[in-house]
């Protein structure tokens, strides 16, 4: 498989670009005029950093507004392309893409886009250049593949073909089966992006809402089979305008990208049954561990597990580093930070082969994460996610592994609890990244993503998740001008009103319900006068749909972080959404508890 990716992707100056494009792996570029155009560099500077770089300039794009005109702007057109076939062959380009005319066509007749489009594969034939010609989604008269393909095909000259890119094909609901009938060698190029389902104008969001592969709701999958049955051969290329990733540090953007590519070829071959470009399978998690809290004071976090039920099952042989657990639910709280309020920084999977899973996740570019251990402790592999957020792998059961490297705890139970979700806040631009993470690198699936309306902005969630929900991650971002939420960890108990009351006789502080909280559920569920009072006596939350109940509550938030008890009834398989802006309030209202 060769890759690409388009120059429009990233942001910086054209340097910067394909420095951060060849460190990511990448193969090739599409050099975007405008950006050659802003450079300082001549083009054969730029062609000469290219091969030092080990790059190939796969496409120069785009060439705009070209065919269906009169023939005085024709004419015209014919002299903007010889500039530009010039300014080809300095750089080194052979290919260029040629976009449907969106502005100055006037005459909607294919005989005359085809025997101006010829012309110009005839002028470009001089030179040994290529013309890829595209549908873009909102063009003038040619808006659809299959009809930029009749064109290409009346034509008729060897040097002519057409450019395929997901966005304009799957944006429009075009069936993508009719690539199959394109002969390989006239799919001149192919460009690849995803795209959140949205309801808006094509061209807006072809130009802000672009995503990578595995990161919006196209089938990309089936997308990229379609092609390469059809056989093509070239490469597959990135064009994904977004307005986050123009701005993000673009070694970072260029390295996310390309894992992105690497997540769909194998997704691709998966499907097609081919051997090629495959990646060990994702191991699905079986459980969650552990989760790790991390900070240079963590007792008032202690204080607030003891009230809740944990049992403290002992400090750690060779680590700063002590244990509390609740049934399964396993919390690790690590004072080895310096100066850092309380933070969520590791989670830890139970899956059946660790190091495939872990193989599997280096396989798609993840940054390994190392911990001091020493002999006769467990060493358990793990990658950085996006956020920084450390990913754990182990394949033996906690309690004959790593948790008899703690000494000193009890080992009776109070409570027993598994953790029910891990509510991962993200920095804004890191948030198609993480679901692009979670989902090739731990085979969750993307849930809907709703918006939440909080006190300093919405905030968006997506839940992460396994089919079986042994795995939830709600991701969550923060308007941008918004200080990143707390993180916090969900425990799911059987009777979290029990659990709620004894917490708060062992003296738990709970995150303060507002009464008209109360009023409203009365409103909204006529559930009965006895049952609204214990859920106001001891600030508990409640949700109901067709298939159960959801009860739970929320401790006050400790630094960066808090804890939530839920109980499920019934099949409810949500998270409390309609309770999530109650809960935004009252943690703005109550601040923080600090150490
Ligand atoms: O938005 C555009 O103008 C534009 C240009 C070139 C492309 O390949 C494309 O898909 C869109
Ligand atoms: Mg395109």
């Amino acid at each position: 498989m060769r890759t690409a990716i388009a120059t429009v992707c990233l942001s910086g100056g054209l340097v910067e670009k394909l420095h951060a494009c060849a460190a990511a792996g990448f193969d090739g570029v599409e050099i975007m005029d405008a950006d050659l155009v802003a450079a300082y560099e001549s083009p054969e500077e730029i062609r000469a950093l290219c091969d030092r770089l080990g790059l190939t300039v796969d496409l120069f794009q785009p060439f705009r507004d070209f065919e269906g005109v009169d023939e005085a702007t024709f004419a015209d057109n014919l002299r903007r392309a010889e500039a530009k076939f010039d300014v080809m062959q300095r750089l080194g380009a052979d290919t260029v893409l040629v976009c449907s005319n969106v502005a100055t066509a006037t005459i909607g007749d294919d005989e005359v886009a085809a025997r101006q489009l010829g012309e110009l594969a005839d002028r470009a034939a001089e030179r040994g250049i290529r013309i890829a010609y595209e549908a873009l989604a909102w063009g003038r008269f040619v808006d659809d593949y299959r009809h930029a393909w009749r064109i290409v095909e009346m034509a008729d000259r060897p040097n002519l073909g057409t450019c395929l890119d997901s966005f304009h094909i799957l944006s429009r609901g075009h069936d993508p089966s009719a690539i199959e009938d394109i002969p390989g060698e006239k799919i001149f190029f192919l460009q690849l992006a995803d795209a959140p389902a949205l309801d808006m104008d094509v061209l807006s969001w072809s130009r802000h809402h672009r995503l990578f592969p595995g990161e919006g709701s196209f089938d990309l999958t089936a997308f990229l089979g379609h092609v390469l049955r059809a056989g093509y051969a070239g490469p597959l290329s990135l064009e994904v305008f977004n307005d986050t990733f123009r701005q993000t540090d673009v070694v970072r953007t260029a390295a996310h990208a390309r894992r992105s590519l690497t997540w769909l070829a194998d997704r691709t071959a998966e499907a097609a049954g081919w051997s090629t470009d495959r990646l060990t399978a994702a191991a699905a998690p079986l459980a969650v561990d552990f989760v790790e809290f991390k900070g240079e004071n963590l007792g008032p976090l202690e204080e607030m597990l003891d009230r809740i039920g944990f049992t403290f099952r002992g400090r750690h042989r060779s680590k700063p580093v002590r244990l509390w657990s609740a049934g399964e639910t396993r919390v690790i709280l690590n004072e080895k930070a310096r100066h850092e309020a309380p933070q969520l920084a590791a989670i830890g999977v139970r899956v059946d082969d660790a190091a495939e899973a872990a193989d599997r996740a280096e396989s798609l570019g993840a940054p390994r994460v190392f911990r001091r251990t020493y002999a006769g402790e467990q060493d358990l592999r793990a990658v950085a996610a996006p956020d920084g957020t450390e990913v754990y792998w182990n394949d033996q059961p906690a309690e004959s592994s790593w948790v008899a490297e703690f000494d000193g705890g009890g080992p009776e139970q109070q409570l027993s609890g598994v953790v029910d979700h891990i509510n991962l806040a993200q920095p804004w631009q890191d948030f198609d990244e993480a679901v692009l993470f979670y989902s090739s690198v731990l085979g969750l699936a993307a849930e809907s993503s709703t918006d939440v309306p909080g006190p300093s902005g919405l905030v968006r969630s997506q839940v992460m998740r396994t089919d079986d929900g042994v795995l939830r991650i709600p991701l969550n971002l923060a308007p941008p001008t918004a200080p990143v939420p707390a993180q916090h960890v969900a425990v799911r108990c059987d009777d979290v009103v029990a659990v709620a009351r004894e917490a708060r006789q062992r003296g738990l502080r709970f995150l303060p319900i507002p009464d008209n909280y109360y009023d409203d559920l009365a409103a909204r569920f006529g559930l009965d006068p006895s049952t609204l009072d214990v859920l106001r006596e001891l600030d508990l939350l409640y949700d109901r749909d067709a298939d159960g109940e959801f009860i739970h509550f929320y401790t006050p938030i400790v630094g960066g972080v808090f804890l939530e008890l839920v109980e499920r009834r019934g099949a409810y398989d949500g998270y409390g959404a309609p309770n999530a802006p109650v809960r935004l309030a009252a943690q703005r209202e109550n601040g923080t508890v600090t150490a």
